[in-house]
């Protein structure tokens, strides 16, 4: 095995270990029912400026849970008609990124695991919920599953993940010069992510 492609390890299991605590929702999370709106407008997943983006719209929900819709268009197909697995997971992923706000927790995802279960066909309407089981450090463990004719509907995918929790430095010093510039030099970005870190 060669240092570029190291072994999966105990690190990267989806499994809490036995001392993980219960996710704490940040008393000023917003209300069930309020959307959560973009973390960055040019996000693939949620920006609303994005072009080729999902444009997925995530509401919070009870506890430490969120509920989002993305609607699978031409531009997503894997297959003729239907939905390409990696836009599913991205979908699941970003709803899975946003549930990380209710605590005021900024995280990245660490491990993603996808399941497949049917089908999702150009134009469906793909309801996901998303919330987190347990925290163990800077350790988030969460699922997520994405029904299709309805939000009470069949499952058609569902993830486990581990976010891990990083600070605003992160994107400053791994992000490409040209787009930092821009998001700090936007009054509203630069309040929103240091917001979550000066008052935890
Ligand atoms: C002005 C600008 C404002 C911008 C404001 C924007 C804010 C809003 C952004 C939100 C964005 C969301 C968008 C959607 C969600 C994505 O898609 S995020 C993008 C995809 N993910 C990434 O790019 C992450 C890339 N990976 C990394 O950067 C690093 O590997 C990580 C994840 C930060 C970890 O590195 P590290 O900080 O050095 O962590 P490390 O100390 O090694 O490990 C800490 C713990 O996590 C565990 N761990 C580390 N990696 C893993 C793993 N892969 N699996 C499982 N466990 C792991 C370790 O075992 C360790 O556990 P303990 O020993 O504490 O028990």
């Amino acid at each position: 095995m060669s240092a570029a492609n190291p072994p999966s390890s105990a690190k990267t299991s989806l499994v809490p270990p036995p001392d993980a605590v219960a996710p704490v929702r940040h008393p000023d999370a917003p209300a069930p029912g309020t959307p959560l709106g973009a973390h960055y407008d040019l996000c693939f997943g949620c920006g609303g400026g994005q072009p080729h983006g999902l444009h997925l719209v995530a509401r919070a929900g009870e506890g430490v849970s969120v509920t989002a819709e993305f609607t699978v268009k031409p531009a997503h197909q894997g297959a003729p008609g239907l939905a390409h697995g990696g836009v599913l997971t991205s979908a699941l992923d970003e709803t899975l990124g946003s549930v990380n706000w209710l605590m005021h927790v900024i995280a990245v995802t660490g491990r993603l695991e996808t399941d497949f279960l049917r089908p999702v066909p150009v134009d469906t309407v793909l309801h996901l919920d998303a919330r987190v089981t347990a925290v163990h450090g800077r350790k988030i463990y969460s699922t997520a599953t994405g029904r299709i004719g309805g939000p009470d509907g069949p499952v058609a995918v569902r993830a486990d993940a581990v976010f891990i929790e990083v600070k605003v430095e992160h994107f400053i010093e791994n992000g490409r010069q040209e787009e930092i510039r821009a998001a700090m030099d936007d009054p509203d970005q630069v309040r929103r992510a240091r917001a979550f870190e000066v008052n935890p």
